[in-house]
C-alpha cells in the first residue's frame, strides 16, 4: 500500500465572505434531501414512493459522463421494517427458504427491463445464485460446532460493533460462542476524571484491554458506554484470531495491511470476513476494496458492511439501517442434504471474475455461514441489517462518501451553507457512480446507491460525521487536517484525508483525474494548492 505523507495546507483555507452562485438546479438532488426522503423504500425492486419521480429521467449528464438510473416504480406500504423481503437475489430468509416465493422473485427480476440492459444482466446472473440458495437446507443435524467471533480493531466503530454482536452472539447461543474477542492495539490511557472508575485508579496510567476488561467499557475510544462482558479485550492480535470462524475487521483503513501480515497463517483456512472499514487501499496502479485486499492477502472470502452508522449514536442504542454485501461462496451454499453446494463451479470475486482464491468451505459440522447466519449475527432492533450481493457498491459508497464529507466540512467552514452542501453532495455521488461503473463495471449494481450504504451514508457524512466535522473546523481555525485530527480526534482517524490521496493517485495514474473534479478539487484544496472559493468554477468546467 501506498504511504500517505501528510501535507500542510490552509492558505485555501481562508473564508472569503462571497456568496455561492447557485448550483443546485436539479430536481434530482431536491429530491434526495427533500421530506420525501422516509418514503423511499429499496428493499425490492427500485421503489420510490414520491410521485414526483415516478417517471423520474433514467439518463443524468455531467461532464463527460451520462450516467444511467432505473426507472422507479412506486412502492408497497411498508409492513415492518424488519420483515421487508430484499430485492438481493442473495438472500436466504429467516427459517427454510421458500422456492416457490423465490422463483416468482427469479422471474420478476429477469422480467425487470425498465433497468439498463447491463443491470438487467446483472441481476440475471444473480437469479441463478438465487436459484442455487432455493435449494439450501435449515441447519443441518451434523451440527456439532458453533462460530467463534472476532473483532479486529476496538476504536469508536469497533468497539461499538463488538457491543452489539457480543448481545448477538449471547442471545443466538446455539449458533455463535458466546464470547467476542476484541483485538485491541494495546495503549496506556489515563481514565477521565470524570469516569466512575478514576477513584480506584487515579491518574496512573493503565493497559487499556485491564480497563476493558476489568470494568467493561473502553473509556478511551467509547466512554460511557457498558459493553456486555462477554466482549474480551485482548491485545495479542494472533490469538484474539485463533480459531475463530467469523473475523470482523474494524479499524482505520490504513492498518489493514500490516494487521494481515501479522495474522497470516495464524488463522482459519474456512474463517469468512466481514470488513466495516471505509476506505481502499491502492498499490502500484491498481485499486483495491478492502475486503478484496483482505480476501486475497488471506485466502479467504471477505464481505462488507456499510451504512449510514455514527458509532456513537449506535452505541446509545439509537435506531439505524446498515447494508452488509455478502455474496454467499458457492462452496458454502449448502444442499437440500446438508451437502456443499458448488457442484465443482468456482466462486467468482469482486469483480466478476473466477477467484484467484481457492477458498477451503465451511466444515458442515459448524452452522452455515450465509446471509441469515450474518443478519442474526448483526442485526440488532436498533441496528436493522439490509442484505445484498454488491461488495463493489457497498464497499466504494462507504469509502468516496468521505471525499464528499471532506468538501462538505470546507465549504460549511468557508461560510457556504446547505444549498451549496447539497451541490457537492450530488456531485459527490455522480463522481461516486461514475468511479464504480469506470473500474467495475462488470459487478456494480445501481439500486445499491438507495441502500443505507449509498444516499443514506452520504447525507449522515456530509451533515454530522467526523471528517464534515473536522475539516470544517479545519477551515474556521485555518489550520491543517492533520492538525485537528491530531489535537481534537484523541487518537481517532479521518478517513476521507488518505483516501482522497488514495484515489486522486489511482486516477492520475490513469490520467483520468479531470474527469472526477469535486475529488480533484478535494486533493487540492487539502494540500493547499486549491481554494474553496473556486469550486463552483472547478464544476463549470
Ligand atoms: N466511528 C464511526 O462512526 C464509524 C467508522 N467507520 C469506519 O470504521 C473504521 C474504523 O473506525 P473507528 O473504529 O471509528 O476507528 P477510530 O477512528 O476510533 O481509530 C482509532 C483506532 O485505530 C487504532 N490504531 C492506532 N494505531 C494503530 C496501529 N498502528 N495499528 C492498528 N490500529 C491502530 C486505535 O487503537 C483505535 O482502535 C474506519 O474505516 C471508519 O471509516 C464506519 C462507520 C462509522
Ligand atoms: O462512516 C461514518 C458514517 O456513516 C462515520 O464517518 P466519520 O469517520 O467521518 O465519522
Amino acid at each position: 500500500m501506498r504511504g500517505i505523507v501528510p501535507s500542510p495546507l490552509p492558505a485555501a483555507y481562508k473564508r472569503n465572505g462571497k456568496t455561492t452562485p447557485g448550483l443546485l438546479a436539479n430536481p434530482f438532488i431536491s429530491h434526495f434531501i427533500s421530506p420525501s426522503l422516509p418514503n423511499i423504500h429499496h428493499r425490492s425492486p427500485p421503489a420510490i414512493s414520491s410521485p414526483n419521480v415516478t417517471n423520474f429521467h433514467t439518463h443524468i449528464h455531467s461532464g463527460s459522463c451520462t450516467f444511467r438510473l432505473p426507472r422507479h416504480k412506486p412502492c408497497q406500504p411498508i409492513r415492518s421494517l424488519s420483515s421487508q423481503p430484499s430485492h438481493r437475489p442473495d438472500f436466504s430468509p429467516p427459517g427454510r427458504p421458500k422456492p416457490t416465493k423465490s422463483a416468482t422473485q427469479t422471474r420478476r427480476l429477469k422480467s425487470t427491463n425498465s433497468l439498463t440492459s447491463s443491470l438487467s444482466q446483472k441481476h440475471i446472473l444473480n437469479t441463478h445464485y438465487l436459484s442455487r440458495s432455493t435449494k439450501m437446507a435449515g441447519p443441518s443435524d451434523a451440527i456439532r460446532r458453533k462460530h467463534k467471533v472476532t473483532v479486529v480493531g476496538s476504536g469508536n466503530w469497533g468497539t461499538t460493533v463488538a457491543k452489539l454482536v457480543a448481545e448477538n452472539t449471547k442471545e443466538h447461543s446455539d449458533i455463535f460462542e458466546e464470547d467476542v474477542q476484541m483485538w485491541v492495539y494495546e495503549e496506556n490511557v489515563t481514565i477521565p476524571s470524570d469516569s466512575p472508575h478514576h477513584a480506584a485508579v487515579g491518574d496512573k496510567p493503565q493497559k487499556l484491554t485491564e480497563v476493558i476488561n476489568t470494568y467493561h467499557e473502553n473509556v478511551k475510544y467509547l466512554p460511557k458506554i457498558p459493553l456486555p462482558s462477554n466482549v474480551v479485550a485482548n491485545p495479542s492480535l494472533v490469538d484474539a484470531v485463533k480459531d475463530s470462524s467469523i473475523l470482523i475487521f474494524n479499524l482505520p483503513h490504513e492498518f489493514i495491511g500490516n494487521v494481515c501480515k501479522q495474522i497470516k497463517g495464524h488463522i482459519l483456512p474456512y474463517a469468512r470476513g466481514v470488513s466495516c472499514i471505509k476506505g481502499v487501499t491502492v498499490t502500484e496502479d491498481k485499486v483495491e476494496l478492502i475486503c478484496e485486499y483482505i480476501s486475497e492477502s488471506l485466502g479467504i472470502y471477505c464481505g462488507a458492511l456499510s451504512g449510514a452508522n455514527i458509532a456513537n449514536e449506535i452505541a446509545n442504542e439509537l435506531w439505524c439501517e446498515t447494508t452488509i454485501a455478502y455474496n454467499t461462496p458457492l462452496c458454502d451454499r449448502r444442499g437440500e442434504n446438508g451437502s456443499n453446494g458448488a457442484n465443482g463451479e468456482h466462486h467468482r470475486d469482486a469483480r466478476g471474475q473466477i477467484s484467484k482464491t481457492e477458498l477451503t468451505p465451511v466444515p458442515q459440522d459448524y452452522p452455515p455461514a450465509d446471509h441469515n447466519e450474518l443478519r442474526k449475527l448483526f442485526d440488532r432492533p436498533y441496528f436493522t441489517v439490509s442484505m445484498v450481493s454488491d461488495v463493489v457498491g457497498v464497499s466504494l459508497a462507504g469509502a468516496l462518501k468521505n471525499i464528499v464529507a471532506l468538501a462538505c466540512g470546507f465549504i460549511e467552514g468557508h461560510g457556504w451553507n446547505m444549498t451549496a452542501k447539497t451541490a457537492v453532495m450530488r456531485r459527490g455521488m455522480l463522481e461516486t457512480i461514475q468511479f464504480c461503473q469506470e473500474f467495475f463495471p462488470e459487478t456494480i449494481q445501481e439500486m445499491t446507491f438507495w441502500e443505507s450504504a449509498g444516499w443514506s451514508d452520504m447525507i449522515v457524512s456530509c451533515t454530522s460525521a467526523r471528517n464534515w466535522r473536522y475539516s470544517k473546523m479545519a477551515v474556521e481555525r485555518g489550520v491543517s487536517l492533520y492538525e485537528v485530527e491530531r489535537t481534537e480526534l484523541n487518537g481517532q482517524k479521518l478517513q476521507g484525508i488518505s483516501t482522497t490521496k488514495e484515489v486522486m493517485s489511482f486516477l492520475k495514474a490513469r490520467g483520468v483525474q479531470d474527469k472526477y473534479p469535486l475529488f480533484k478539487a478535494v486533493e487540492g484544496i487539502v494540500d493547499g494548492t486549491f481554494e474553496v472559493k473556486d469550486i463552483p468554477v472547478l464544476f463549470r468546467q
